[in-house]
């Protein structure tokens, strides 16, 4: 709390000094009367002084003047009284000259203790001359009053005696402005609870102090609230520091199949620090499209060391794994580029899970499968609820697909990149998306995701790690479907690293897997390998094995099985007419 004292007259000025020592506040004194004291009393205003301490008619005028409280240092009954006292054996007349509160006060004190002193009541400070003419008529010698009412006697050639106040009555002052100070403040943070609870009508609230219970709540269960913030940060001290680290705290927090979102903010009540805790409910937003939200809360192990424990067989890879895991604590936007199913996504997995980020959240957004009106919701302003960016405090956001982004929908992103506080954004894309900025995508937007960059080389450019990926695979399909596949043939190996993948990983994963489902042995044999083989990849599906013609019957075969029997389309596909297909497929019946 700061608090300016104008003092009227140099004597309050050390009292005020002297008795503002050791108060728990701190304190500027000066000296000025009216216009002087009122100058000091505006320059403090703009300051962020709290509350002005002045006296008398200098005390009214700038109250008059500033909108913080001013408190007045009153003249007392002691102060009359000790005045009085020091007049009473002058010799001459004494009047005393003041406003109401003064005569009416000064005036029961002489009688009380028997002094005979006239004392005058004035309306306006204007009176004040013509009074003390009058006065001075009459034979008064001595004038008691305020310090103008003092220095118009003196200018008149009066005695002046300044009704000062003691120390009773500025310890008074200093009371009463502790007790302003904290009622303005209770009223700042009233006025905060109500402004956030009115910005967060839809949500739940609940206010906790330092021990963690409840002070007030807009929610019909605060229990749930204040067991989500006991469970969520164990210790309440611990609560506090965090949302002491910034102006408003939210997390994620995630219990059985369900999800809640919370922000936070710390406000102040009488000095003591209170926890107000906003609760969302998150099923609507878990249930968008394209989304998926990882609050990774219950981890309990460090960082994941996988991603430095990666060896690939390629080179490429290697040198790409050893850039993530630099990236990974960069705290950059990273991008990363590479063919459908290369295992972009997995990367940015790993990268969040090798970082400091890996108890935070880890959310995924398809921006292939997200409708614009979802975007706009999920990437709205954290302060009209809850934003991707929100949601993943302290964790990342994976936008998969950025560049499948409509335009309007790359503005949203871009939009919601501005404040993203302290959330890592990496983005995926399966083309170049440098490229694109001439022609279909944003400009700025790419230069906010695209601060690092990583490459995943497609898989046919890597045929090396078929072998590691195809055993990583087995060993998962095993687990998932109950299955004992002890490996996998060498010539089955070797069909695989005739493909070239054109869905990459994703596809070599669900060809193994496949494969496993159907092998009837311990080992993945060629015809597994056949079998799960997508049709359309007549290469690699056809045996080569027996005469020319034999081969050639498997092929139409085939393609006729594409068409659906179609003949024109199969003809047509295969480059010779209708007739010819037709005599081939007759000369094969006849020949089986
Ligand atoms: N090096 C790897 N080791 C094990 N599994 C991998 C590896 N790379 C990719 N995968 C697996 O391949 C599949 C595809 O990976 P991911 O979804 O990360 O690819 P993507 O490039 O993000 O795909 P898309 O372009 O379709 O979004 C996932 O099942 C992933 O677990």
């Amino acid at each position: 709390m700061k608090i300016l004292a104008i003092a009227p007259y140099p004597g309050l000025k050390e009292l005020l000094l002297s008795l503002g020592q050791n108060q728990p506040f701190e304190l500027v004194v000066e000296t000025g009367d009216l216009n002087a004291g009122l100058h000091y009393a505006k320059e403090a205003e703009n300051n962020g002084t709290d509350i002005i301490i002045s006296r008398g008619g200098t005390a009214e005028l700038i109250q008059e003047q500033v909108s913080i409280p001013v408190i007045e240092v009153e003249v007392s009954g002691y102060d009359m009284l000790r005045v009085i006292t020091l007049i009473k054996d002058f010799p001459g007349k004494a009047a005393i000259v003041g406003f109401a509160a003064i005569a009416e006060g000064a005036s029961a004190v002489c009688s009380l203790v028997d002094i005979d002193v006239k004392t005058i009541t004035i309306t306006e400070a204007d009176e004040v001359q013509s009074r003390l003419e009058v006065l001075q008529k009459n034979g008064y010698q001595v004038i008691i009053g305020d310090v103008i009412t003092v220095r118009i006697a003196e200018e008149l050639g009066l005695n002046g005696i300044l009704l000062t106040s003691g120390r009773e009555s500025v310890s008074k002052a200093f009371y009463e402005a502790r007790k302003s100070y904290n009622i303005v403040e209770n009223m700042k943070a009233w006025y905060g609870i109500g402004d956030i609870v009115l910005r967060n009508m839809q949500q739940e609230v609940a206010v906790l102090d330092q021990k963690g219970k409840v002070k007030y709540a807009g929610t019909d269960d605060p229990a749930f609230i204040q067991n989500i913030v006991w469970d969520y940060f164990g210790k309440m001290d611990y609560a506090f520091q965090k949302m002491e680290s910034s102006p408003s705290y939210s997390f994620l927090y995630e219990r059985g199949s369900r999800m809640w979102f919370i922000q936070s903010q710390v406000i102040r009540e009488e000095g003591e620090p209170l926890g107000v805790f906003f609760l969302s409910d998150i099923d609507d937003i878990q249930a968008v499209r394209g989304l998926d939200i990882q609050s990774n809360q219950h981890r309990t192990t460090g960082p994941s060391t996988v991603l430095e424990g990666r060896i690939s067989e390629s080179v490429e890879m290697n040198k790409m794994y050893e850039k993530a895991l630099a990236f990974a604590g960069a705290g950059r936007n990273i991008l990363i580029e590479g063919e459908r199913g290369t295992g972009k996504g997995r990367t940015a997995e790993l990268m969040h899970l090798s970082s400091e980020r890996h108890r935070s959240p880890f959310i995924t957004i398809d921006c292939e499968q997200v409708t614009e009106n979802e975007l706009e919701r999920i990437s709205s302003d954290p302060l009209e609820g809850y934003s991707l960016v929100s949601l993943a405090e302290g964790g990342t956001v994976l936008l998969k697909n950025i560049d499948t982004l409509s335009h309007s929908g790359q503005q949203m992103v871009s939009r919601a990149l501005q404040v993203k506080g302290n959330t890592q954004i990496i983005s995926s894309a399966s083309r170049e998306l440098e490229p694109l900025v001439q022609q279909s995508f944003l400009g700025s937007l790419y230069d906010q995701a695209a601060e690092l960059k990583l490459y995943i080389p497609p898989l046919r450019e890597r045929k090396e790690d078929i072998e590691s990926l195809s055993s990583l695979f087995i060993n998962e399909s095993n687990v998932r479907y109950g299955k004992q596949i002890s490996g996998i043939r060498e010539e089955s190996l070797e069909l695989l690293r005739e493909i070239d993948w054109p869905g990459n990983v994703s596809q070599l994963y669900r060809v193994i897997e496949e494969a496993v489902l159907i092998a009837e042995q311990s080992y993945l044999e060629v015809e597994d390998i056949r079998q799960a083989l997508p049709q359309k990849w007549e290469y690699s599906n056809i045996q080569v094995s027996g005469t020319l013609s034999e081969i050639e019957t498997r092929v139409i075969k085939q393609v006729l099985e594409q068409e659906h029997h179609n003949h024109s389309r199969t003809a047509k596909r295969l480059g010779i007419n209708r007739t010819t297909l037709w005599r081939k497929l007759k000369q094969d019946k006849q020949e089986s």
